[in-house]
């Protein structure tokens, strides 16, 4: 397919208008969804934030709780220091000794916020000698706290590596020192790992110098330290304690065993205590409540995204649903229009009209077929019912009428009806309207009715033909003697209602077998045609004239007819049938006999009526002349 008829067909379609049904689901859903990625988005940065917020401020109150333990601990010192200050040994001469520093420790108020302090120990600097002299400084007393038991033999702390920074940062700043983490049972300072805080004491002399005299020592156990801060965690909130400004060199201090999981969250802050760096992490546990609103933004995403695909669904439904009732609806609308277009062609084909008419709209719709039986002109479009019957013969109006009103009010809801219009070179035309209801309102009231006409001039033509031969008699077209009977019966019961008269004249050709025999059958039944014409030219249309023999015929004068009437008409059919006849090349003459019979005087019912008519054209055969009245008349 060329690109040009892609793009008409596309724009037809965009013209269409189910693009944007089609569509529509797919730019909900799209939309939806990007707006459930930003709601996740969002919300899950939210979130994000307001976990670190969380774990920030958990991370510093640890370490502010830290930082006030080693206050604690440093006011410890600090209060030794003044007890050494104020035993001054440059006036007194006496130094801060074990009894003393151990009467203060036990007077010490000490509490919960000294927890991890193992004891004190003073570590007396001999003078004189170099810093680093192998022999001096001693650690000489400890522990004055409940701890590991009298020190035994003063280790030579100078010589141990993790203390002698501290030892002698605290000797050139003044300041109390920390050392880094060391096993205090190495030096027989504690009962665990911990670490010591380093108090410097100095002996002033007069000349405003200073010399130091021994350290203080401190040691501290960090699990005992640190439990109690451990405790004071949320739950599912680590602490770690690392030496120094890093996480894996120097090592971790504290808890003795805790390995994080890879990808673990954690959060560090760094702590500066007497030249000492430590670095406080706090270690995220899965089980740590917070985390589960992490999961929130997610689920939003979802049930956005969920939210997203059902709107589409129902849009797509929606938009199926309502592509579907058109597609249906354009499948009946082509079915019912195809089923009309093929009932009508069907009936068109056999040459009969249809109609349909909408009763309340009072609205006819007929076919070209139907147009042209009613003899309707096309170009004058649909007809409406009153404009039909003055088409129709005036004789069937009320016929019509009154079927299609039996139809419509309760009848079986079909009719039938033949009427006759007007033909196209004159005359008469018989029609036959068939008709049904096929839409009712709920109160069983018509609404709409279709039918058919059918030309049916022919069959009626055929009908009628086959009715007056079985009435006529075929040569002459004279009632024949049925007929006749007929007739006369129906006159006589009239007559007989309204005491009116009658007369009947029979009439017989005399001498008429001479001329069949010389003249031939044929000019027989000339001759016969001619006289039954003489005869109805005779009488008054309303009378019935008839052959009921060879040469006989009958003559019922319908009333009221007085016996001078009937004379006259008799002696009239006499003198007619006398007249020469010209047939042809033939000129022929005949008579005839003539018998009058009157009802009621002659004869009161058909069979002495004939008879009396009988009698009387007898007497006239006989007499050779015309008698009327010689029997009863
Ligand atoms: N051509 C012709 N002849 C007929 C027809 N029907 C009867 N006839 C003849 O008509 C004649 C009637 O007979 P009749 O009445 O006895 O003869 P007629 O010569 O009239 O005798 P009268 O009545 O006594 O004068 C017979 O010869 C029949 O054959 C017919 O349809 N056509």
């Amino acid at each position: 397919m060329s690109l040009r008829r892609r793009l008409l067909r596309w724009r037809a379609r965009w013209r269409r208008g189910p693009h944007l049904a089609q569509g529509l689901p797919w730019a909900i859903l799209l939309l939806g969804l990007m707006l459930s990625l930003g709601l996740w988005s969002h919300e899950r940065e939210e979130a994000e934030q307001a976990l670190q917020r969380d774990l920030d401020a958990a991370l510093h109150a640890a370490g502010q709780r830290l930082s006030h333990r080693l206050d604690a601990l440093q006011q410890v010192l600090s209060a030794v220091h003044a007890l050494a200050q104020t035993q001054e040994p440059v006036l007194t001469g006496r130094s801060l000794d074990e009894a003393r520093l151990g009467r203060f420790m036990e007077a010490l108020p000490l509490g919960a916020e000294h927890a991890g302090l193992e004891g004190l120990a003073l570590v007396r600097w001999m003078p004189g000698r170099a810093v680093d002299d192998k022999a001096s400084p001693r650690a000489l007393l400890g522990p004055l706290l409940p701890g590991p038991g009298q020190l035994g033999q003063p280790p030579d702390l100078w010589r141990e590596a993790l203390l002698q920074p501290a030892l002698q940062r605290a000797w050139e700043s003044g300041q109390v020192a920390l050392s880094p983490a060391l096993d205090l049972r190495s030096w027989r300072l504690g009962r665990s790992l911990g670490f010591v805080l380093v108090q410097p004491l100095f002996r002033s002399f007069p000349d405003g110098g200073r010399r130091l005299e021994s350290w203080v020592l401190a040691p501290v156990a960090l699990a005992a330290l640190m439990d109690p801060l451990q405790a004071q965690m949320p739950r599912g909130l680590s602490l770690r304690l690392f030496d120094g400004e890093g996480l894996q060199d120097p090592p971790q201090i504290y808890p003795a065993a805790a390995v994080p999981a890879r990808g673990q969250r954690h959060r560090e802050e760094r702590l500066h205590r007497g030249g000492q760096a430590w670095t406080l992490q706090l270690l995220v546990q899965p089980d740590y409540a917070p985390l589960t609103r992490l999961g929130e933004p997610l689920v939003l995403g979802l049930l956005g995204g969920l939210g997203s695909l059902l709107l589409a669904l129902l849009a797509w439904a929606l938009a199926g649903s309502r592509e579907r009732a058109q597609a249906l609806a354009q499948r009946m609308t082509r079915a019912l229009r195809e089923s009309e277009q093929r009932w009508a062609f069907a009936l068109e084909g056999a040459g009969d009209g249809v109609w349909d008419w909408d009763m309340r709209a009072d609205a006819l719709v007929t076919t070209a077929r139907w147009k042209a039986l009613m003899g309707w002109s096309l170009a004058a479009g649909e007809p409406r019912l009153v404009q039909m019957l003055p088409l129709v013969h005036p004789d069937d109006h009320v016929q019509l009428r009154q079927r299609l009103r039996d139809c419509i009010q309760g009848g079986p809801g079909t009719f039938e009806v033949e009427y006759r219009v007007r033909a196209e070179g004159g005359g008469w035309r018989w029609l036959l309207a068939r008709g049904r209801i096929v839409e009712r309102d709920e109160g069983g009231d018509p609404l709409r009715m279709i039918g058919t006409l059918s030309d049916i001039d022919a069959r009626r033509q055929s009908e009628a033909q086959i009715h007056f031969l079985a009435r006529h008699d075929p040569l002459t077209e004279l009632a024949n003697r049925a007929h006749f009977s007929e007739r006369l019966q129906q006159a006589l019961a009239h007559a007989r209602r309204y005491r009116e008269s009658l007369g009947l004249i029979l009439v017989d050709l005399d001498r008429f077998k001479p001329v069949n025999d010389i003249h031939g059958h044929a000019v027989g039944d000339e001759l016969l045609q001619a006289m039954a014409r003489r005869l109805k030219a005779a009488v008054r249309e309303t009378d019935v004239v008839g052959r009921i023999g060879g040469d006989e015929f009958l003559v019922l004068l319908c009333g009221p007819v007085s016996r001078e009437s009937a004379r006259h008409v008799a002696e009239k059919i006499y003198n007619l049938v006398a007249q020469p006849l010209q047939l042809g090349d033939l000129s022929l003459e005949l008579t005839c006999s003539v018998g009058l019979a009157m009802y009621p005087e002659d004869g009161e019912d058909e069979h002495s009526l004939k008879k009396a008519a009988d009698d009387a054209m007898y007497a006239s055969k006989r007499a050779g002349r015309l008698l009327l009245g010689t029997t009863g008349g």
